[in-house]
């Protein structure tokens, strides 16, 4: 696998205001950004932007064309039980027989237990683990999470960390923003906000 990304001299315009330009980075195959900043300062923004949901006002991303997106919603059918759910979006997501990969994701993030669980009965953090599961399935090389850690208790962070440890050994490329720590070894610091 190989995954990389590439923001080139982006701004970025909400409501009529610029919430930040000239921005340029780039992610390469293994490696990782961390973005943070203020409250509304366009963190989720640039993830946005990155997955091709909003337009940036100028400038480019360029890279991996498949790209998995962890949001707020994570688009899991609440009524379906939840491996069925994850199976519905990794046939969609990367094609091909999805059960191997789903079991393997659910496994990965701690859910093997709750795959026969409707969506909806899902506990917040356990909602938030099987978003990132239907990341972890979609075998992108490019993830994007936006707030991965936003309910996760201190074990589950673990988890994200070493999945995103593993996603990147493979050749993978991740961006990521968060104003909760996340341990990403070597990975680049954006902070948007900062005239630095
Ligand atoms: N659909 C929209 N139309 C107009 N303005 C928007 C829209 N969505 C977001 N904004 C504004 O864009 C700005 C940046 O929002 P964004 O969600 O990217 O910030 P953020 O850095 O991720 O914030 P937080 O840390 O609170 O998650 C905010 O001022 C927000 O009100």
């Amino acid at each position: 696998m190989t995954g990389s990304l590439a923001f080139r001299n982006l701004a970025c315009a909400r409501g009529g205001r610029v919430l930040f330009e000239s921005l340029s980075f780039a992610i390469e195959p293994g490696g990782a950004a961390l973005v943070t900043g203020p409250n509304g300062i366009g963190k989720s923004s640039l993830i946005r932007i990155a997955a091709g949901l909003l337009k940036p006002l100028s400038g480019s991303v360029e890279g991996s064309a498949t790209r998995a997106l962890m949001a707020e919603a994570s688009a899991l059918d609440s009524d379906r039980r939840l491996a069925d759910a994850l199976r519905f979006w990794a046939a969609l997501d990367a094609g091909g027989a999805p059960g191997d990969r789903v079991y393997r994701a659910l496994d990965a993030t701690g859910l093997a237990l709750l795959g026969d669980v409707p969506v909806r009965l899902l506990s917040t953090g356990q909602r938030r683990r099987a978003a990132f599961a239907r990341v972890v399935a979609s075998e992108a090389p490019v993830w994007l999470l936006d707030e991965p850690a936003n309910g996760l208790d201190e074990a589950s962070v673990r988890t994200l960390e070493a999945l995103i440890a593993r996603h990147r050994a493979a050749g993978g490329a991740v961006l990521i923003a968060t104003h909760l720590p996340i341990d990403a070894p070597d990975a680049q610091s954006i902070v948007l906000g900062s005239a630095a």
